[in-house]
């Protein structure tokens, strides 16, 4: 439900609201599926892991790898080229300040090692919080041939600098979903490279290879894309809770509360709390939470 708000320079609602995306359709392949697997640390620490190579090789007769359910949070990368929202009419905002604030990922059915996939994206939300504006946009991919639906992805992008376009006695917010939507230790390591090999994966924004533009961001070196770090995370749970077993994740969920910078240590603490898992993955080195979540599991797992 919408507030109140009146139309500025930088933001007008109504009109962003509005906006109708295109259709985009696209195909990956097994290399995409397992390239995103070793960017987000699969196999990083062995080679041989009994719970992680299945994500990255063919083994004894089985016919395909497996796809780790975060794999899909790269769809969205598609809507042109990730940052399809850039050109939305009435959102005027600094893409060089932008962050990743939020994802929540729907699976629905299993993902297929290799498809041809449509997506249809939607806005879902948008929040003035007066430094920043919140959009936040809805992915939904479905099979091309069949139509069947297979995931949603929700993705909260935090615009620094664009808010303040509503009556400050009301601040604007429109959601289309209900706010309710929103053991131990595994500690895997981002390499200094990590995020240049993550973004072979299909997110090409500067802010995560280029010194120059991750500072005039304000930052002194360039950060980690969130759902990289997003990816350690939902890994450390399949492995620690699921046995290495993908299909058993149902929907999850991540706050981004603070950069990385490629290198340092993630450390990812889990509880299970009936079929939930939450989840926080700490900046070792900063002592400092830089994501927290959960991941909902299709049933609460056997061997604990
Ligand atoms: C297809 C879409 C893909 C989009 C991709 C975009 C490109 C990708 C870029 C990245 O990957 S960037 C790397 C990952 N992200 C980060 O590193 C961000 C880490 N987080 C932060 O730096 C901070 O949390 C923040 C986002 C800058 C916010 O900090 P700030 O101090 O400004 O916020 P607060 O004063 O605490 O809160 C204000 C207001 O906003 C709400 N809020 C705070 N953090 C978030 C968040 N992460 N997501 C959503 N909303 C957030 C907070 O609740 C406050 O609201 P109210 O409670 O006052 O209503």
């Amino acid at each position: 439900m919408a507030t109140r708000s009146k139309p500025s320079a930088a933001v007008d609602p109504e009109v962003v609201l509005a906006h109708k995306f295109p259709e985009v359709s696209f195909h990956y392949d097994e290399r995409d599926v397992a390239l995103y697997a070793l960017g987000v640390g699969a196999c990083g620490d062995d080679a041989v892991d009994e719970k992680e190579l299945h994500f990255v090789y063919h083994r004894d007769g089985q016919p395909h790898i497996k796809v780790l359910p975060t794999f899909v949070s790269l769809f969205p990368n598609k809507n042109g080229n990730g940052l399809g929202f850039v050109n939305v009419p009435g959102l005027n905002f600094d893409a060089s300040l932008l962050l990743h604030g939020q994802q929540y990922i729907e699976i629905y059915r299993q993902i297929p090692s290799y498809s041809s996939v449509v997506n249809k994206v939607k806005v879902a939300g948008l929040h003035d919080k007066g430094k920043a504006t919140i959009l936040e946009l809805e992915t939904t991919t479905s099979l091309k041939e069949s139509g069947e639906i297979l995931c949603m992805n929700r993705s909260t992008i935090y615009l620094r600098g664009a808010g303040g376009f509503s009556d400050s006695s009301r601040p604007y917010t429109y959601a289309t979903y209900p706010a309710n939507q929103v053991s131990r230790i595994s500690i895997p390591n981002s390499a200094p490279s990590a995020a240049l090999l993550y973004r072979l994966s299909g997110d090409y924004n500067p802010l995560h290879s280029d010194p120059a533009i991750a500072q005039v961001a304000g930052f002194t070196r360039p950060i980690l894309h969130g759902l990289c770090t997003l990816g350690f995370a939902a890994r450390a749970v399949i492995k620690s809770f699921c046995n290495g077993e993908p299909t058993a994740v149902k929907s999850i969920f991540g706050r981004f509360l603070l950069h990385v910078y490629p290198g340092e240590t993630l450390s990812t603490e889990m509880w299970l709390d009936g079929q939930k898992v939450h989840y926080q993955t700490k900046v070792k080195e900063r002592n400092r939470a830089a994501l927290s979540g959960y991941v909902l599991l299709q049933h609460i797992p056997s061997s604990l």
